[in-house]
């Protein structure tokens, strides 16, 4: 048996705590940011310390998109360590995820995971399966640290490899079969699916039981909540964290967005 507290544990319980399967991305871009925080000396820390007090209610995870910190130069990477230690001191419940789809030689990705799972301690990161097990060794021998590794994606190539025939099956589907049944040890991995393509939902659950999935593209993107509920829904009534970034941070009233996209959720739940 797992002793450990793994990243979904703690998702599941705040899911369950908040009554919220919403994730916020915060994928703060700087040339987007309203007037005021623009002119703030940390502009990305002011933006995402307003949006987390506006949604925190409703949200059960945080996912930061690394790309729009690290675009903003070394103080952008600053604003992004200093938002996942805001996020820890002020909502410990929360799960903050890194989406940085990493996935490297062994020596380098061990860099990676120290980087972002020890020295800024996010609770999960984003992987790429495409170098196989042995590259992400270094990030999934960290039991207690999320892997949430790419399967299906949600923009419109990503049927150009992912959904190539290999002995019968897409290949999505063979990534989703080896890490549910060889990479899973830890009882620490995750998958993730576009909410563009719900109906490949079915099929996944077949495969790979109760396992969490990380659900992007709904809002922006044009997901869709109900279908994705419908198919994707594990045997607890969990086992999604569907997450929006543009359609909630970039709103009028992020808290509203935050508590719509989380009462559409629950009218399917
Ligand atoms: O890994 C991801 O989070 C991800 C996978 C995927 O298939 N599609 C996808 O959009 N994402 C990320 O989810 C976020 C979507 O943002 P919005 O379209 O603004 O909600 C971005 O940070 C994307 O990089």
């Amino acid at each position: 048996m797992n002793l450990t507290m793994t990243a979904t544990d703690k998702y599941d319980i705040r899911a369950r705590e908040s009554n919220s399967l919403v994730c916020v991305g915060l994928d703060s871009d700087i040339s987007r940011l309203p007037e005021p925080f623009k002119s703030a000396d940390n502009p990305q820390l002011a933006f995402n310390q307003y949006i987390i007090k506006q949604t925190h209610p409703y949200t059960a995870a945080y996912k930061l998109n690394s790309a729009f910190y690290e675009a903003a130069g070394v103080q952008g990477w600053v604003a992004m360590a200093q938002t996942v230690r805001y996020l820890h001191e002020n909502h410990p419940t929360i799960l903050v995820i890194c989406d940085a789809k990493r996935g490297d030689l062994g020596n380098t990705s061990e860099a990676y995971a120290q980087s972002i799972l020890d020295n800024m301690d996010f609770d999960a990161v984003t992987l790429n399966p495409y170098q196989g097990k042995d590259a992400l060794e270094p990030f999934l021998s960290r039991p207690e640290k999320g892997c949430i590794i790419l399967c299906r994606t949600s923009n419109p190539g990503a049927d150009e490899f992912q959904e190539l025939m290999v002995e019968g099956k897409p290949l999505w589907q063979h990534v989703a079969a080896t890490i549910s049944q060889n990479w899973n040890e830890n009882e620490n991995c995750m998958l993730v699916i576009g909410a563009t393509v719900p109906e490949v939902l079915g099929d996944l659950r077949k495969i790979v039981g109760d396992m969490t999935l990380l659900i992007p593209g709904v809002g922006a993107q044009g997901g869709d909540v109900p279908e994705t509920l419908r198919h994707g829904l594990n045997s607890e009534g969990l086992g999604l964290i569907i997450s929006a970034s543009r359609s909630i941070i970039f709103s009028d009233d992020p808290g509203q967005a935050a508590h719509d996209l989380q009462e559409l959720i629950n009218q399917y739940r």
